[in-house]
């Protein structure tokens, strides 16, 4: 133990798969920059969300975390230790206190396997539990603290509901005594009225065992009320990260207003008069992303200058940090949105949305 308040250290973490062709040797022609150049910490005992739209570098990053993918750069530290500098063995080590739930409990459970075996072979990979009475011990305290009964030990996974099955998931996860787990969309496989549920759970958990948890979400519903910090993840880097609270009240980002906007708003006298900012254009390919701000070529406020030659980095202002140059001048009003990417229209007169912007579901259902 270091003792440091950060139990994971992200510093200019890179992911980036090559491109090959080529029928008897494979040539590399160009990498997908799935996750490129991101930094960020998570206090012991805290949640970090983790969102954006489909193919932004979410699941990398959370794979890289855990070196289930190699990162080709930078550094995660998971309490105090580089795991990039890691040996195998010690990696194995390290391994058990860093799990992973996954969205699709039935792809991730071997289907041949009960209960019993799911849980039991987690402890015996790793050496816990000495005799067979203590790993039925831990594995009857696992069950009850996520809410199943006894009997599931001898039932196999497609005997479960979905949300009982990510019950077993997290259970994997949880034998083995974790102090980081990794929730890649965890409940967005599930019903409406199920996912409440298994959010509920993850954060009494974190109550009871002090875990610190990286959930991943597309949805920022999800992840709004359990994240003590959110992450706006855009082509393999983070545009802003702030409080689920402060980016509902204040996106700061053109992007995450972008996605702000697109959330319904309960009270309909609000919902009549507040702008929707549609954003044009599809999301460029992370194997040729575009120059300076990766966000420059469907921005509603791109400037000429700076934004499409210098990256911007992650900076404070007031209660966020944003990776924009003129974030300031925007959320003063001085800059406006140009029309040519986007349109700010009153519901009354939308059409279809021109471009990807991804909307999350009702605000506030989580709690
Ligand atoms: N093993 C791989 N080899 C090559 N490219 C990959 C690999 N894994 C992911 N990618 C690419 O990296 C980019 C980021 O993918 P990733 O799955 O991390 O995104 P995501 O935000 O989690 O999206 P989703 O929510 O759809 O899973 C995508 O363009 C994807 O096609």
């Amino acid at each position: 133990m270091t003792g440091s308040e950060n139990l994971v250290e992200v510093r200019d973490l890179k992911v980036h798969f090559p491109i090959k062709r080529g029928v008897v040797f494979d040539k590399v022609v160009g990498h997908v920059k799935a996750v490129d150049g991101v930094d960020l910490s998570i206090p012991r005992g805290r949640t970090y969300g983790l969102v954006g739209e489909s193919g932004c570098g979410k699941s990398t990053l959370g794979r890289a975390l855990l070196q289930l993918t190699p990162p080709t750069g930078g550094e995660v530290r998971f309490d105090g230790v580089d795991l990039t500098r890691l040996s195998a063995g010690r990696l194995r080590s390290m391994r058990r206190r860093m799990q992973m739930i996954f969205q699709d409990p039935m792809s991730s459970l071997d289907p041949r396997q009960n209960v019993e075996s799911i849980l039991t072979e987690g402890l015996q990979a790793h050496g816990i539990g000495g005799s067979r009475d203590e790993r039925r011990r831990i594995i009857g305290e696992t069950l009850d603290a996520v809410g199943l009964p006894r009997w599931a030990l001898s039932r196999y996974p497609h005997e479960f509901s979905g949300g009982q099955r990510q019950r077993i998931g997290i259970a994997r996860a949880l034998v083995l005594g974790p102090e980081l787990i990794v929730a890649d969309e965890p409940v967005s496989a599930l019903d409406v009225s199920i996912q409440a549920q298994v959010v509920n759970l993850l954060d009494e958990l974190q109550e009871r065992l002090g875990l610190t948890y990286l959930v991943i979400a597309h949805d920022l519903a999800v992840v709004r009320h359990i994240s003590d910090v959110v992450g706006v993840m855009y082509l393999g880097a983070l545009v802003e990260e702030a409080s689920g609270d402060q980016l509902y009240r204040e996106p700061m980002h053109p992007y995450t207003r972008a996605l702000m906007s697109a959330v319904p708003v309960p009270d309909p006298d609000v919902e009549d008069q507040r702008e929707r900012i549609l954003l044009s254009g599809d999301l460029p390919s992370p194997a040729n992303p575009p120059s300076g701000c990766r966000f420059h070529t469907r921005c509603p406020w791109a400037q000429p200058t700076r934004c499409a030659d210098e990256r911007p980095v992650l900076r404070q202002i007031g209660g966020s940090k944003v990776a924009c140059h003129f974030a300031e001048r925007i959320a003063s009003g001085e800059l406006r949105p140009h029309r040519v990417t986007a349109e700010v229209v009153r519901p009354a007169d939308e059409g279809d949305a021109p471009g990807v912007v991804s909307a999350p579901s009702e605000p506030g259902s989580y709690v």
